[in-house]
């Protein structure tokens, strides 16, 4: 039986993973894809920011795909396998703390597993404008430019080529041998990252010596906060709360997303906020019948859920 390959996408928070993901999936319309979504956070998101096509998506929520969930993504492979749908590639996006070598370690470490699918890259994100921030700040960024095959900079439109050149000497230094492309908007990248096929197991090897006893797996005081909600919510209101919430406390925010019942609006309103900055774009309109219920998540140090939980009470319209 011809093996199903599987392309990892890795890449720390916000870095563009499910920008990329979705554009592969467009660059590919022949390709059958099922998609695994994992998400740290008790609700998933990144699901419903898929562009809406044939794919199969799985979420795997509430915990990092490389750490207690390993045994949950072999129960999510084995059931794929299981099912009576036919796809030919599958595509894994890990959180953007999880160390990518002990995802590949469940593709390659279960036996069962490795006869079925064939590892066939990892792609890491690199996003320009905060890799260097990202680098000093945490481990798991250096372990996941480390480990890919391929390094896609993000969001090169943003900022200047010096900046562009400082982020790829850095990553180059950490990784000598991973090929490179520059992504200016987002863009569909040109590489064919189907056929990367790098990931033979004599590199999983060599990788894996960088990353050998220091899988301790603690993520340190990194929290992921999700929060539900119904109501009409004040735009406004919401304005103004983002403004705060990013300019005072960017230190301790890595990665913000929303969807937003907006009182007035047809349409879900997204809300995608990365370190200080933050984006609001217009999402798809509410299905008939489909409940408008408020989605956030956010991500970061010393974050206080009681905080959080009190200002949503502000921003919905009375
Ligand atoms: N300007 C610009 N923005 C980008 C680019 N790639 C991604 N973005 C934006 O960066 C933000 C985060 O992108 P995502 O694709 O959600 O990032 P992610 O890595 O999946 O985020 P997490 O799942 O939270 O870790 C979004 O607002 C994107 O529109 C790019 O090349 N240029």
């Amino acid at each position: 039986m011809k093996k199903i390959k599987v392309t990892l996408i890795t890449g720390f928070l916000g870095a563009g993973k499910t920008t990329f993901l979705n554009n592969l999936i467009k660059k590919y319309p022949d390709a059958k894809f099922a998609v695994i979504e994992n998400e740290f956070g008790e609700v998933g998101i990144d699901g419903s920011l898929i562009v809406d096509n044939q794919e199969d998506i799985f979420e795997l929520a509430n915990g990092c795909i490389c750490c207690s969930l390993n045994g949950e993504l072999r129960d999510v492979l084995r059931n794929l396998l299981n099912s009576d749908k036919k796809f030919d590639h599958l595509l894994v996006e890990t959180t953007g703390i999880a160390d990518p070598s002990a995802v590949a370690a469940a593709f390659i470490g279960d036996p069962g597993i490795a006869s079925l699918f064939e590892l066939n890259a990892t792609v890491g994100i690199v996003d320009v404008k905060n890799v260097i921030q990202s680098i000093k700040e945490d481990e798991i960024a250096i372990k996941q430019i480390a480990f890919s095959d391929f390094l896609v900079f993000s969001k090169c439109d943003e900022v200047s080529e010096e900046t562009i050149k400082q982020a790829l000497f850095q990553c180059k230094l950490m990784n000598p041998l991973a090929l490179t492309e520059k992504n200016y908007n987002g863009e569909v990248v040109k590489k064919d990252i189907l056929n990367l096929n790098s990931f033979s197991s004599s590199k999983v090897e060599e990788r894996a010596s960088f990353v050998a006893g220091a899988h301790s797996h603690n993520h340190g005081d990194t929290v992921s906060y999700s929060f539900t909600f119904e109501g009409n919510v004040d735009a406004t209101k919401l304005e103004m709360w983002l403004s705060v919430l990013f300019q005072l406390q960017f230190e301790v925010i890595y990665r913000f997303k929303g969807i937003f019942n907006i009182a007035g609006e047809s349409n879900k309103v997204i809300v995608q906020g990365v370190r200080n900055e933050s984006k609001i774009v217009i999402g798809s309109e509410w299905g008939v019948g489909e409940q408008r219920i408020n989605r956030i998540v956010i991500i970061g140090k010393g974050i206080k859920r009681e905080a959080i939980e009190k200002k949503i009470n502000t921003i919905l319209l009375r």
